[in-house]
């Protein structure tokens, strides 16, 4: 077994149609960069490449506890260097600044504070709690290169503080309830990802987080999911029509009827056409195969690993789905899985398995989770590198 310290060179066909030619820092790809819409020209050889210098506009859509910081974590991981909220500002600040990206969560964008929300009786999923019109107005500015001043919701008050200052990065990532529910920033948006957390899972998770690290009791755990659920339902799992990937977290079917939730079945739904991107299959691009990697390259306790890739469709689009149920008894040998990936964004033969070694301690790190996760943060990064035409390196 090749472990990921002594990773060799991918080849082409692991590096999917990102490949770059040339040796130079800025090298150019064969697939036409522009504006976030659909394109049916993918994989149809040379077209004109033109660069755009803008910042790239990534959308994640969750519900509140569904792993985003987790996520996102994971994502600016690829890029480097340690995400930190904007320096001397508002310590209550919900947006983390590296390098390359800027993370800004959505819940900026309520109009209506605590105390505003409680006197309507609306929920904070709720349109009328958050104002669009701003939401939409600041993100075409960043995208055009403007900076903005943001509105900051204060977790700890439940007010709406003093705005700050954000200016443009090259790639800005709008997480939280909302970013693909109004027309006018869905269609800024690059690339979109919905995280779909079941019931059953996100309420396990609720309860590690709130009842142990927070103190809540299980009964106002369970009254606070009930009393969400219609406006979740209404305004935010709607939106997952809108994603080009999802990531979908049930519980596992290797163990029937399993009560504790902690062996999770993820499913990685990827939606075909958006030009910034191309899908990653699993050994043969579009069959359909299932797969127990469990053998003598791969240890796997009980109730094992178990993995599914092929075609489907998802509100009546095209999409191919990689599904992994189990999890893995060494991280490090997730690298036997990753050599039967294609197309995964990934700049050598190793990459995805170190990523994840290097985040093992953060949640989902042993199953699809972590994996799926990591795999979009590669993606995103293609999505610029196709976008600005320039080449980001890979960090250890
Ligand atoms: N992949 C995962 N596997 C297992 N547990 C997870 C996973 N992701 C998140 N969790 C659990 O869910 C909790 C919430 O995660 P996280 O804080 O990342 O969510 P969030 O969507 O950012 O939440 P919020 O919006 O409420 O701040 C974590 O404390 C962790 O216990
Ligand atoms: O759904 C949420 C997204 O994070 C929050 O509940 C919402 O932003 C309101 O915040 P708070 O509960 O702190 O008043």
């Amino acid at each position: 077994m090749e472990s990921a310290s002594t990773m060799r060179p991918a080849s082409a066909r692991s590096l999917g149609a990102s490949t770059f030619q040339g040796t130079g820092r800025v090298r150019f790809v064969q697939v036409a960069a522009g504006r976030g819409g659909r394109a049916t020209a993918r994989r149809s050889g040379p077209v004109a490449v033109v660069a755009e210098d803008r910042p790239v506009i990534i959308g994640l859509a969750a519900d509140s506890g569904c792993g985003k910081s987790t996520f996102m974590r994971r994502v600016t991981g690829v890029f480097g260097g340690t995400p930190t909220p904007p320096s001397g500002g508002n310590p209550d600040s919900n947006t983390l600044l590296s390098e390359m990206t800027t993370v800004i969560c959505l819940d900026d964008y309520h109009c209506l504070d605590r105390y505003g929300r409680k006197e309507k009786n609306v929920t904070a999923l709720a349109p009328e709690a958050q104002n669009f019109d701003l939401m939409a107005e600041q993100v075409q500015a960043i995208r055009d290169g403007k900076a903005i001043q943001k509105p900051i919701y204060n977790h700890v008050s439940g007010l709406l503080d003093p705005p700050e200052e954000i200016t443009p990065p090259k790639i800005y990532v709008i997480e939280g309830l909302h970013p693909f529910y109004d027309e006018r920033v869905r269609d800024l948006l690059d690339f979109s990802i919905y995280l779909d957390v079941s019931d059953e899972v996100k309420f396990a998770w609720k309860i590690q987080r709130d009842m142990a690290e927070r103190g809540h009791s299980l009964e106002s755990i369970k009254a606070s999911i009930e009393a969400r659920k219609p406006d979740f339902n209404a305004y935010i799992d709607p939106q997952k029509q809108y994603a080009d990937m999802v990531i979908e977290v049930l519980p596992t079917q290797l163990i029937p009827d399993d009560q504790e939730k902690k062996i999770l079945r993820v499913r990685l739904i990827q939606k075909e056409g958006n030009k910034n991107f191309d899908p990653l299959y699993l050994f043969d691009e579009g069959s359909t195969i299932s797969w127990i990697p469990c053998g003598r390259k791969l240890t796997c306790s009980f109730p094992g690993i178990k993995f599914f890739y092929g075609p489907d469709t998802y509100f009546d689009e095209e999409v191919s789905v990689l599904e992994m149920d189990g999890q893995f008894d060494k991280l490090e040998e997730l690298i036997y899985v990753e050599s039967h990936l294609s197309s995964t964004s990934a700049k050598f033969y190793g990459e995805i398995t170190q990523q994840m070694l290097k985040n093992s301690g953060f949640p989902g790190s042993t199953n699809g989770t972590g994996l799926f996760q990591t795999i979009v943060g590669l993606k995103i990064r293609e999505v610029y590198e196709r976008i600005s035409q320039k080449e980001v390196l890979p960090v250890s």
